[in-house]
């Protein structure tokens, strides 16, 4: 994989905003490649205690959750995945997805976007529009799970000539970020490490106590509190009101039979009487 034209440039933005922090990654930022993900999965780096992160300026198939393809569009979109690996002792790998989402939405925040939300398992919204999203995928071996890849999309800005889904509202920061007038937007750096920097606490978190000790900041920005949803999954469709995630980051879901947790699905809004034709 051929580095970024920008490499240099990139990796001296991001150990100047990551400051100290810069010496816990390994950051490789290159040109083009299928997958960030794909690419730590296969040949996932040696470990030297620290974690291994893939930026590409370009992915010829990226990839989203269940199999779906993930467009991003050149400097409009950050691509990376960060490949974390579970220390001795850390807990089952459930929960880190919506930790990652957690850090990610901790990120923005601190960017300058207001009423960022998560959708379980862990797409970002602002507004009701998916502005980023997150794959992680395990990595086996010796009987456990020795790593994760997290992999990130984020939207900073919509072409005008692209076809978007219809079925999925998307936004980009560009469009969603608070700042003064002719305060340039944050460069890709600035939101990698902005991502980065509130990844490390908080897998150093998960590490030692689990999803537990961020359950409460998961639900604070929970898009779907205590709405009626639909949960489709692999052959069926449940629907309730989402009444938050348990301490291993299942989906809780309020049905007529009581509260029933729900593992893996696509969550949405499920229309009110009234609304639609
Ligand atoms: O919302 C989703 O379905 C998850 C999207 C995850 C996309 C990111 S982009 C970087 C990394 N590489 C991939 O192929 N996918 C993830």
């Amino acid at each position: 994989m051929p580095a970024s034209p920008q490499a240099g440039e990139h990796l001296a933005a991001l150990c100047a905003h990551l400051g100290g922090l810069a010496n816990a990654f390994e950051i490789r930022w290159v040109a083009e490649c299928a997958s960030t993900n794909s690419a730590l999965l296969d040949a996932p780096p040696a470990d030297d205690g620290r974690v291994h992160v893939l930026v590409a300026d370009r992915q010829s198939a990226g990839r989203g959750r269940r199999g779906r393809p993930w467009l991003s569009w050149d400097d409009a979109s950050l691509t990376f995945s960060a490949l974390w690996r579970f220390p001795p002792g850390a807990p089952a790998p459930a929960g880190l997805s919506l930790v990652a989402g957690l850090a990610l939405a901790r990120a923005l925040e601190r960017l300058g976007v207001p009423g960022v939300q998560l959708k379980w398992p862990n797409d970002v919204l602002v507004h009701g529009a998916k502005l980023a999203g997150i794959l992680v995928e395990l990595l086996p071996g010796r009987g456990r799970t020795l790593a994760a890849v997290i992999g990130i999309g984020i939207n900073l800005r919509l072409p005008a000539d692209i076809d978007l889904p219809a079925a999925i509202p998307v936004t980009a920061l560009d469009r969603v970020l608070e700042q003064p007038p002719g305060h340039p937007p944050p460069t890709r750096s600035a939101v990698l490490a902005a991502v980065l920097g509130e990844l490390h606490p908080l897998l150093d978190i998960f590490a030692a106590a689990g999803f537990p000790p961020l359950r409460s900041a998961w639900q604070q920005r929970n898009a779907f509190a205590d709405l009626p949803v639909c949960i489709s999954g692999e052959n069926d469709t449940l629907t309730g009101l989402c009444a938050g995630v348990d301490v291993d980051g299942a989906l809780l879901l309020r049905t007529g039979h009581g509260v029933q947790r729900v593992l893996a699905g696509d969550v949405s809004l499920r229309p009110g009487p009234g609304a639609g034709a």
